[in-house]
């Protein structure tokens, strides 16, 4: 879809222009504002995703998650544009998948009903709690699985929109939260 990967690449280049340093306070606020946010507080098992190249860095979220006890899962692809999720701790070990991304081994977690939290990566998310993925539909045939979960969608200002610029598909699931964070 054409008009997508307009605003994917706009969305892009805005990730590629931080700086070091902007990364730095990013990473930062976006822990915070997860860990302030309560029901990341009450939530047992969080469903967080392993940051790659350009997105912002959850390492740090996932660092505090694990010291506060939650049940962490990150996300490995599988066929059929599938994902399962695995449970890590500090002796996980990871593997990188052809694609690029670095993926948890490990067996997948069963009890989805048991997700109470889930960070839902994103290139640009609306007002609505639209969504702009990297375009493998992989959150969209997952997250009909657990609409009990609160999911959250954390964005740079710059991708954050008041109106959904790309255009909607009937597959797309909106996210329940959306935190826009603000530069320096
Ligand atoms: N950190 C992080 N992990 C994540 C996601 C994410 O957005 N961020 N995902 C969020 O969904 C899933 C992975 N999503 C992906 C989406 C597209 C491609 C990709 O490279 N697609 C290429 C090639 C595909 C192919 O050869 O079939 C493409 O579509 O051109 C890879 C992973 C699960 N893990
Ligand atoms: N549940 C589904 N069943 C069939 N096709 C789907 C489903 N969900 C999404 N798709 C298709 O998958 C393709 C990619 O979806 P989309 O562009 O929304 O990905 P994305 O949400 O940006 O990516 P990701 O979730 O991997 O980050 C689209 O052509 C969409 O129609």
């Amino acid at each position: 879809m054409i008009d997508k990967k307009i605003w994917r690449d706009n969305a892009l280049q805005h990730l590629k222009n931080l700086t070091d340093q902007q990364r730095i306070a990013y990473q930062q606020a976006l822990t915070t504002q997860i860990m302030q946010t309560p029901t990341f507080q009450a939530a047992d098992v969080v469903a967080l995703t392993l940051s790659q190249d350009v997105e912002l860095s959850t390492q740090l979220l996932i660092q505090n998650a694990l010291i506060q006890q939650k049940q962490v899962l990150l996300p490995r692809i599988k066929p059929a544009r599938q994902m399962d999720f695995i449970k890590i701790n500090e002796m996980t070990t990871y593997e990188r998948h052809k694609f690029g991304m670095l993926e948890p081994v490990g067996e997948s977690f069963e009890q989805l009903t048991a997700i109470d939290f889930v960070l839902v990566p994103g290139l640009a998310f609306s007002a609505a709690g639209d969504r702009l993925g990297f375009g493998g539909g992989y959150y969209d045939r997952w997250l009909p699985k657990l609409p009990q979960a609160h999911t959250v969608g954390v964005t740079l200002q710059e991708n954050f929109y008041e109106q959904t610029p790309w255009p909607i598909e009937e597959t797309d699931q909106r996210v329940k939260q959306v935190i826009s964070l603000e530069s320096e």
